[in-house]
């Protein structure tokens, strides 16, 4: 067939597009075989929309006198609008969408012409086969095999010609296995855990049917999989009652009559068409613009997509939790087995292996627990929320894997590689691509059509330098231990990112992290100069399109200075932006001379924040756009001292803020719980209150946020505020604070045993590690403008009392010995502070949430110590 066959019309002239957040833009739609290219001309605008008509779920058109309007409404969930003169042109291009992004035949789909711009790239097709995975795991060989018997797809025609079997089952006895398994999905190896060489399974139901069936060498099968160990476990992702009804249909599941050694759990999933209608609900609520807040939660709460997020990763928490702390090996299935468990065995990988956590181990899980395990992507994700074909095969089960990915994601910032941008370029992907990755239903399909050879592979070129760098996570601090997800409904949220991406009501405050720190400071200033402009959401719309296709847009990297960095807290966060946005961009500054591994890492030069003159070059000189004031005494110096915390805390902090203002600088100056005192709200403390601190360090503060929130709203200042608790960190000694005991205590309880508090065992105050201090500020300082609906905020993490610490320390240390003798200083100023912190604002605005309870701070901090003074041949106690 010829694509010139469904185009009668290629190339409209004065074509109208209209997106949410965007501007109409007036320009010319061109109709290729593949794609629908608007480019706008005007003067001074270079707009251009590339969509791949295979993106395109459903469209609308609507004809009024002369002229008509075609909606498009796109698989990613995005919504355009286009307004063409002449009704013929307007119903010609609705023709050619209609046919073109319907075309079901695979050998015509866009990735069988897409050359990648970079010629060069040699595609790599199987990150991680079957053969490789076997290879790579020589803990594997005494007991599994690697098996060809589905060389020829005749055994299973959607599993992949090899794959990893025990070792001493032959291959007739797997053909006779596939027989009695649906679609011939005989038991086949997907992960092995090291710690404990127990693995998973996985497999699709037996065919026991109505007559109880049997299949001794299925039996066989299932005994050698867990030799060696006195039973496994068989996760069944239906109900008991599903389990049973499926013996009408010849189905079934493991009797415990035949299969004495294995405990069968049965955890009930939804597939298909149900969770098919649960996307298009939760896509209906996010798109509602009545702005009801009671008809949003009750539509929220009728799509259910959450619980399904929820029993995914539950079950998959015991998936996990069979092998990881059981120490038991376990066969997961449902009926197929190409959703709910290739769902579960990724996410049970995730949570155990950290080597699935990089970007590449990742993608490397996708390759192999999804396309090569049969996933039928094509049948899947042949429409996602708009279309009215509802066809029986779809269901948008990889989506629900990358929104629990990216709970866990949300839930442990640091754990993985890879950011939320990939999930949702995956999102992307899966439904419409450039690459051939996720065409066609199995192995073998693809085979057939010479995908290998005549496409190029996504994952290859995800990991591209370029693609690399921008799907890494800055964040990223490999762990060896499990990460287990928190389901208690509180932790888990909807992803914005992905469904409220599209909406015009809502797109504006909840951008993905794929355009945080993509503001430019410069353009909303001026924005903000002209009369009757204020920051709209169709001036972030620039940053948040994402209409131009892979890769993304380069970004300018901000310039950081950091006042006062040699303190507890800046050379931590040098260290963190250095690594997100470039060495050379982010200057260290002080007044004290650095320790030479702080000076060998990377730009750093004196500044008084006294000098106003100097601060003023080197505000010039090195071009910086962001600021982030450290610069301060803090509580207990500062009362010792009153005149210099005035000069510093307060003259310094003046100079500071006439240079952002002059600048155009983003400013991020931080307070802390000591800008509250003895007549606010102690328990907890909200962000607005009565501040009546009885400190120069709290006044100072106070001020601080008062002068930046004043200059924000009289002049447009980006100013940045957050109130932390008490730090706590290894590295550098915290400055002369109150809450400096709950760093010593670590370092005493590790040397001599011996603590003297200065504070009274029962005074409770909000504390925070260090590594979260550098994350919110991180995301607060990338958040855009339009997000934030104050200017300072709380945030929080706990609270303890130095008994509590003592005693948590205690855990790991018995013989810590903690003595009181509270100095009157500190212990007034303490008692003048909050007890706890209400941080709603920041959890709700820019999605602050911090990794470190109690019990994680303390191991981590005897860990870190420990090694530290191992480091430098000091004794440990
Ligand atoms: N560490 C904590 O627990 C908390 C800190 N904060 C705030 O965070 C910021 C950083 O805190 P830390 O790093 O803990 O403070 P710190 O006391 O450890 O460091 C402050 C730094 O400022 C420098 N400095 C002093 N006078 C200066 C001057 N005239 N010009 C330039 N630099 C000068 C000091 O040399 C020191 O390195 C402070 O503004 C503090 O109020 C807020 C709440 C809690
Ligand atoms: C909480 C703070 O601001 C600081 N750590 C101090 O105790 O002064």
């Amino acid at each position: 067939m010829e694509f010139s066959e469904h185009i009668k019309t290629a190339n409209v002239e004065d074509v109208v597009l209209r997106q949410p957040l965007h501007p109409p833009s007036r320009g010319t739609l061109c109709i290729t075989g593949h794609h629908l290219l608007f480019s706008n001309r005007e003067e001074g605008s270079s707009r251009q929309v590339l969509l791949l008509l295979r993106n395109i779920d459903a469209i609308e058109k609507r004809m009024s006198g002369s002229s008509g309007t075609i909606t498009i409404k796109c698989k990613d969930l995005r919504v355009l609008q286009l307004d063409i003169p002449g009704m013929e042109q307007c119903l010609n291009i609705a023709h050619s969408i209609e046919t073109l992004s319907s075309l079901d035949s695979v050998s015509e789909m866009y990735p069988f012409f897409f050359r990648p711009s970079d010629h060069s790239l040699q595609d790599q097709w199987g990150l991680l086969s079957p053969e490789k995975h076997y290879s790579q795991m020589k803990e594997l060989h005494d007991r599994w095999r690697l098996s060809t018997v589905n060389r020829d797809y005749l055994v299973c025609p959607s599993y992949p010609p090899a794959v990893i079997v025990p070792k001493n089952m032959d291959d007739d006895t797997l053909k006779k296995v596939a027989k009695f398994r649906q679609g011939g999905r005989f038991p086949v190896l997907c992960y092995y855990h090291k710690k404990n060489s127990m693995v998973i399974v996985r497999s699709s139901q037996p065919l026991t049917g109505a007559n109880r069936k049997r299949c001794r060498e299925d039996e066989q099968l299932l005994q050698a999989v867990i030799e060696g160990s006195d039973k496994g476990y068989i996760i069944d992702t239906r109900s008991s009652q599903q389990a049973l009804q499926a013996r009408m249909t010849s189905g079934g599941f493991e009797s415990k009559a035949c299969y004495s050694s294995w405990k069968r759990l049965h955890r009930q999933m939804e597939r298909g068409k149900v969770l098919q209608e649960s996307l298009i609900k939760l896509v209906d609520a996010c798109g509602d613009e009545t702005h009801n807040m009671d008809r949003w939660l009750s539509k929220l709460e009728n799509s259910k997509w959450l619980s399904h997020v929820q029993t995914a990763l539950s079950t998959a928490g015991l998936l996990a939790e069979c092998v990881e702390r059981d120490g038991h090996s376990v066969l997961v299935h449902g009926s197929e087995g190409m959703d709910s468990t290739l769902l579960i065995s990724t996410l049970a990988q995730l949570i155990m292996d950290p080597s699935c956590r990089t970007l590449e181990g990742f993608l490397a899980l996708l390759e192999r627990e999804w396309v090569q395990a049969g996933h039928p992507f094509q049948q899947r994700c042949a429409h996602s929320a708009y279309s009215h074909a509802r066809l029986q095969q779809e269901s948008p089960v990889f989506l629900l894997l990358l929104d629990c990915v990216w709970q866990l994601w949300r839930q442990f910032p640091l754990a993985l590689g890879f950011s939320e941008s990939l999930l949702l370029r995956l999102a992307t992907e899966a439904y419409a691509s450039d690459y051939g990755t996720f065409l066609c239903n199995s192995h073998q399909e693809r085979c057939a059509q010479g995908v290998p050879e005549k496409t190029h592979c996504l994952f290859w070129a995800l990991l591209r330098p370029h693609e690399r760098d921008y799907y890494s996570n800055p964040l990223y601090e490999p762990t060896e231990l499990a990460i287990w997800p928190s389901v208690h409904p509180q932790s888990l949220q909807l992803w914005k990112g992905l469904l409220l991406y599209a909406q015009p009501a809502v797109r504006v405050f909840v951008p993905s992290a794929a355009v945080r720190g993509m503001l430019c400071r410069g353009c909303l200033s001026k924005a903000r100069s002209l009369p009757g402009r204020t920051c709209s959401p169709r001036q972030m719309s620039r940053w948040n399109s994402q209409e131009t296709c892979s890769p993304p847009p380069p970004q300018e990297n901000p310039r950081v200075l950091i006042t006062g960095g040699l303190g507890q807290l800046g050379v931590g966060l040098a260290q963190i932006l250095r690594k997100q946005y470039g060495t050379e961009n982010v200057i260290l500054s002080d007044i004290k001379k650095p320790p030479p591994h702080v000076f060998s890492s990377g730009p750093f030069v004196y500044a008084d924040v006294l000098d106003y003159k100097l601060l003023r070059e080197l505000i010039v000189n090195n071009r910086i756009t962001w600021l982030v004031h450290y610069s301060a005494l803090l509580s207990a110096v500062g009362e010792a001292n009153v005149a210099l915390a005035r000069k510093i805390n307060i003259t310094g902090l003046h100079n500071v803020l006439d240079l952002a203002l002059e600048n155009c600088l983003r400013l991020f100056v931080p307070s802390t719980i000591g800008a509250f005192g003895p007549s606010s709200p102690r328990d907890p403390a909200p962000d607005l209150c009565v501040q009546r601190p009885r400190t120069i360090y709290g006044v100072s503060k106070v001020h601080g946020e008062l002068m930046g929130e004043y200059l924000h709203h009289k002049y447009g200042l980006d100013f940045r505020c957050l109130r932390y608790p008490g730090v706590i960190s290894v590295n550098t000694p915290p400055g002369g604070g109150t809450t400096d005991y709950a760093v010593q205590i670590f370092h005493d309880a590790l040397s001599t045993g011996h603590h003297e508090c200065y504070l009274r065992p029962d005074t409770r105050l909000p504390m925070m590690h260090i590594s979260d201090c550098h994350r919110a500020t991180v995301e607060f300082m990338q958040a855009p403008e339009c997000q934030l609906s104050l200017r300072t905020y709380n945030i929080a993490a706990m609270s303890f009392t130095p008994e509590e610490v003592a005693q948590e320390i205690r855990k790991h240390l018995p013989h810590l010995k903690v003595t009181y003798n509270p100095d009157s200083v500190r212990q007034t100023i303490a008692d003048s502070w909050p007890v706890r912190f209400d941080d709603f604002n920041a959890r709700r605005d820019w999605g602050w949430a911090p990794a470190f309870g109690l019990e994680e701070l303390v191991s981590d901090m005897l860990r870190s110590i420990r090694d530290k003074r191992t480091n430098e041949g000091l004794a440990v106690s």
